[in-house]
Formats: structure tokens, sequence, C-alpha cells
């Protein structure tokens, strides 16, 4: 678990992180959305306990880092795949760490395998592409068996094969029981992996929800078709829906669920061929969202 509360972070006159609280449980895997230089980095240094809040904490199993007696076995995280050793091989980067932590040469070849490095393991890393640097870079989060982990925009510059790897082992660390939080500033990719997501702008916090109570709420209405258009239309704007028909005869209904609809034809005895509730995208939402909190700092600048 890990527990941010009303962290501040503060470069000279930048305010990177603004008041912000959110809670990351286990068991599955957090998005951790915003757009460039909206504090995600500065949050997760603040949670590894390589920057010192201005003020407020961050902390992993209910304590700060700097407190964890064994931090390794509690926390993995891969921050910056680019800063390792070019010189050294795989095996030997990761006994080194493992060696630093207490942790035996056993678990260095278990880790080399679920991170699909045992073939190269002897392999010197500057000749290792951005893959499998991230490969490695997660290997060493994953040495103390830890049951929190972070990775900071973990795709970026992967290809597809390198993407769909990663977004699989999110899953399967979630799956496990352990808490994952992965940032980026893509909505799209966090579609496809998180099941929570936390959204920030300007290093505040704007939601904190689940990946379907964002859909839910980006519900823009429900398509109908049915032989009896006009009707459904009537019954529904009695019933106090606001009903729009499309080219075709369909019907775009807002103001009352799918569930409701359906019941009410069938009261009616009318037919429906389609009942399809249709969302915003969660690309457009995000959009939306971060929209607003930038409009909304706009203004608050403006009044002080
Ligand atoms: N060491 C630092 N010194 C001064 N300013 C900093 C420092 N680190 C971050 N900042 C500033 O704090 C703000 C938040 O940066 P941060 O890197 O945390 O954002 P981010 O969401 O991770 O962005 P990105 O996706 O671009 O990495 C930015 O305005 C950035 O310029």
């Amino acid at each position: 678990m890990i527990e941010v509360r009303e962290l501040t972070k503060r470069y000279g006159d930048t305010v990177a992180v603004r008041e912000l609280s959110f809670t990351v449980k286990p068991g599955q895997v957090t998005g951790f959305l915003g757009p460039n230089g909206s504090g995600k980095s500065t949050t997760m240094r603040a949670i590894l306990g390589l920057d010192r809040p201005t003020s407020g904490v961050a902390m992993v199993n209910g304590r700060p880092y700097a407190t964890l007696r064994k931090p390794l076995h509690e926390v993995g995280a891969l921050l910056d795949a680019g800063a390792v050793h070019g010189g050294r091989t795989a095996e030997m980067h990761l006994r080194c760490v493992a060696r630093s932590n207490g942790i035996g040469r056993a678990r260095v070849t278990d880790v080399l395998e679920r991170v699909g490095l045992a073939g190269v393991a002897r392999k010197r890393i500057g000749g290792f592409s951005l893959g499998m640097r991230q490969r490695l870079g997660i290997g060493a989060a994953l040495l103390g068996d830890p049951g929190v982990l972070m990775f900071d925009e973990p795709v970026n510059g992967l290809d597809p094969e390198g993407i769909r790897w990663i977004r699989e082992l999110m899953r399967a660390l979630a799956a496990e029981g352990r808490t994952v939080l992965v940032s980026s500033h893509l909505m799209s990719e966090m579609a496809l992996t998180a099941d929570h997501v936390v959204v920030i702008g300007r290093g505040q916090l704007i939601t904190e929800t689940s990946m379907a109570a964002l859909s839910e709420d980006f519900r823009r209405d429900v398509l109908v078709r049915t032989p009896r258009a006009d009707e459904l239309r009537g019954a529904l704007s009695t019933a106090g829906a606001s009903v729009h028909s499309g080219p075709d005869g369909e019907l775009a209904v807002r103001g009352m669920d799918a569930v409701a609809i359906g019941d009410l034809a069938l009261r009616a005895g009318i037919a429906v061929h389609e009942l399809t509730p249709r969302s915003a995208s969660l690309e457009e939402a995000y959009m939306e969202l971060t929209d607003e909190s930038v409009e909304y700092r706009a203004q608050a600048g403006r009044a002080s």
C-alpha cells in the first residue's frame, strides 16, 4: 500500500506538487496520469525517499521510505532505466544490487528468467536495447520480491512487443496481490492496463477513481434502435428523458440509463433491437479532466 498525504514539494519558486493526497491499494494496477510536468516523477521520488517533501508525507506500508528496515523487500521501482553501468553484464549488475541488499544469487537467476533476460545474462548492458534495459531495471525492482512496485513511464520508447510485455507483467504482478503504481501521460496506455487511476494536473489531484467509474462519469447517452421509434420516443419523453432522433431513426437518449429504458420499453410492449450506452472515450475524458484543471488554475490566478 502507498499513501500520499498532503504532499507538497517546491523547487525554489516552482511548486511541483501541491497538497496531493491519494492511496494506492494492493491487488490492482493503479495508473498515475498527468500531462508532462504535472508532478508524477516528483511524487514517485518522494515516495522513494529520493526527494524530501516540503510538507506532507509519502508512505509505503504505513511508513516513510527512510524508516523501512529492508526497503528493497518492501518496494521496488523503475524510475530511469538508462541509469546503469554499461560495462557490466546484466547478471553482474543484478548480483551487485542483490549483494548490497543481502539477496542471494539464486534470486538473481530467477529474476533474469522472469524478465526474459536469461539468454543475455552474460552480455554487457552497453549493447542492450532500450527494451532490454527496461527489463533489467524491472528485474532490479523485483529482486527483493517486494509487495509494492512503482514504474515511471515504463513503456516510453518501447516497441509494441515490449509494451505488451510490460502491460502483461503489471497485470500479473497485481494479480499476485502486489501494489502496482505506474505513471503515464497517455490515457490510451492506462486504459489497457490500469484498474484504477489517479489523475493529477499541475501538481494537484484532479481525480482518484476506478477506470469503470471514469467511463461511467463520462457516459454520454444511450443509443436505442426500435421499429416503433415515435412511440418509444413519446414514452421516454413523458418519463423525463431527453431524446434526439438520428438520421436512421435511431434514438439518442439522455437522462435515463439502458436498464430503465429497456424496462420502460417492455412495459409499453415496444420491441427494442439495440440498446447501447455510449461513453466519451477515456482519452476524451482525460483531456476534459486535465483541461478543466488548467482552466481552473488560470481563473484562480486571475482572481488573486
Ligand atoms: N529538481 C528539480 N528542480 C527544479 N524543478 C524541478 C525539479 N524536478 C522537477 N521540477 C519541476 O517540477 C514540475 C513537475 O515535474 P515532474 O518531473 O515531477 O513532472 P512529471 O509529471 O513527471 O513530468 P514528465 O512526464 O514530463 O516527467 C515541473 O515543472 C518541473 O520542471
